[in-house]
């Protein structure tokens, strides 16, 4: 049977007219494309098993975000959403096809070189690691409970196994490490709720959607922070919205000095968002998602559930069996604060103070270009490597999420030489250079707002 052949212009025009229907329901067809086939996804995105951000890539060409998020198992799926052929060019090829080409051909040649399999030696000895800066903030909490610096210092160990712990939990989940599914959420389980004390179904489905849409206003939830930090000027698009909120008013005119203390926030914030998102119970009273939901977005209840009670256990187990209650405040206020500092500091330099895009001003990106410009790389070395888990080789690892961190380094200068060739800005700066560019984005953008304010 002959498929039927669309456009790009076709295309476009019967995603406008679909999205346009209010009832959700009614919005037949969507289409997107996977090369030069064409694919209706108006059935499948309500049980798509990754969520609705399938509907961000609605109207573009799906190739590369589809390759970087899922098992390769999973395109043997996508005969069965085909609706059709696209003839004449896609959107992206008048603009960056040559780039995307030699991107796909540096991951083919990645693949060849063997860099996508990861070292177990190298991970094994990595959670070997982290969990001796456990022992030794276990060890010094349980054998001087009344020592007020050694306490302290028990806490900020804490803090840095959890900061640790998340890197870890980050790779296991991105498949970096194990290639089957399953394992690979074995371990993030077990390091992301049972060490971390985070959800890995909250984690999972906030930071793969900040995957397929960085730094695009209202799709990426990493920098869905307003009021409390406003990024870019499209977010002042939310503040004008809100002439008489005295408290936006507020907090983004003074957002640069009150960045850190928000930091030492995040883990606090992360870890209740964590509970309400995974725990049935918490998640409908807070969360509001139906049971259905809860069903469809949470993989695995049993396993977050003990893997979380397992976390506060230890967690607060030692304090009731040690400390007394000034030192176990101390403990708290320590571990809690500072792993917010160290793990939310390094994912403001990740992305934060880069462009950021609208949905229509990022419509016609290819994928690798949309991750290159959207990402911050802080120069290598033994210290930023270590302490911010790789993550500092950000560009690289948007590109190729299941790229193992210890491989970065191979793969980093020819990533930087094809982007110098195609004129995409590759941005490497050092990290307390990229720390005061997070700031000066923060003041911009309060100055933007106080001009608003005055107009
Ligand atoms: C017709 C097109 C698509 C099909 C048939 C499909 C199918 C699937 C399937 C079967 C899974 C679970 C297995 C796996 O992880 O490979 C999945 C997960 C996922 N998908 Fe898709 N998908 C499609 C398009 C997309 C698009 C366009 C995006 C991004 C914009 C996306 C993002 C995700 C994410 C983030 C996950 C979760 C992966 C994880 O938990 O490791 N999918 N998809």
């Amino acid at each position: 049977m002959s498929q039927r052949t669309y456009t790009w212009a076709q295309i476009e025009e019967i995603n406008k007219k679909s999205l346009d229907a209010s009832n959700k329901a009614t919005q037949k067809p969507l289409l997107m494309t996977h090369g030069s086939n064409v694919i209706d996804i108006s059935e499948f995105r309500s049980v798509h098993p990754g969520g609705q951000v399938i509907e961000t890539w609605i109207g573009k060409d799906i190739q590369d975000v589809f390759k970087a998020l899922h098992h390769p198992n999973t395109a043997k799926m996508l005969p069965k959403y085909t609706v059709g052929k696209l003839t004449g060019p896609s959107v992206f090829d008048k603009n960056t096809a040559g780039f995307v080409e030699e991107c796909r051909k540096l991951s083919a040649d990645f693949e060849r070189r063997g860099l996508f399999k990861a070292s177990l030696l190298y991970y094994a000895f990595k959670v070997s690691f982290n969990l001796s800066i456990w022992a030794s903030s276990m060890y010094l909490l349980t054998k001087y409970p009344k020592n007020p610096a050694v306490v302290f210092l028990a806490g900020w160990l804490t803090a840095i196994f959890w900061q640790q712990s998340g890197w870890l939990a980050h790779d296991f989940l991105h498949n970096q490490v194990f290639s089957n599914r399953k394992t690979s959420r074995l371990f993030g389980y077990f390091v992301g709720n049972v060490w971390q004390g985070f959800s890995v179904a909250w984690w999972n489905n906030k930071h793969l959607a900040h995957h397929a849409v960085p730094n695009i206003h209202t799709e990426d939830p990493d920098i869905d922070t307003f009021p409390v930090l406003a990024w870019s000027d499209h977010a002042l698009s939310l503040f004008s919205d809100l002439p008489d909120d005295v408290a936006s008013r507020f907090f983004i005119k003074y957002q640069k000095w009150y960045f850190f203390p928000v930091l030492a926030l995040a883990r606090i914030s992360w870890a209740a968002q964590s509970l309400f998102y995974s725990v049935p119970l918490l998640n409908g009273f807070f969360w509001g998602q139906t049971s259905q939901q809860i069903k469809f977005n949470v993989h695995n209840h049993t396993y977050e559930t003990i893997g979380l009670v397992l976390h506060y256990l230890w967690y607060f187990g030692v304090m009731a069996a040690y400390l007394d209650w000034t030192m176990a405040l101390l403990y708290l206020i320590t571990s809690q604060a500072g792993c917010g500092l160290l793990l939310a500091g390094v994912f403001a330099l990740n992305h934060n103070g880069m462009p950021i895009y609208s949905h229509d001003e990022a419509k016609e990106m290819d994928f690798f270009s949309l991750q290159v410009l959207t990402g911050r790389d802080v120069e290598p070395n033994l210290f930023n490597n270590w302490f911010t888990g790789g993550l500092n080789y950000q560009i690289e690892h948007h590109m190729f999420p299941t790229l193992p961190r210890h491989n970065f380094h191979h793969v980093q200068p020819a990533v930087a030489k094809l982007c110098k060739k195609y004129g995409v800005t590759y941005h490497t700066t050092g990290f307390v250079e990229g720390t005061f560019e997070v700031l000066k984005r923060l003041d911009d953008v309060s100055q933007a707002a106080r001009k608003l304010h005055k107009a």
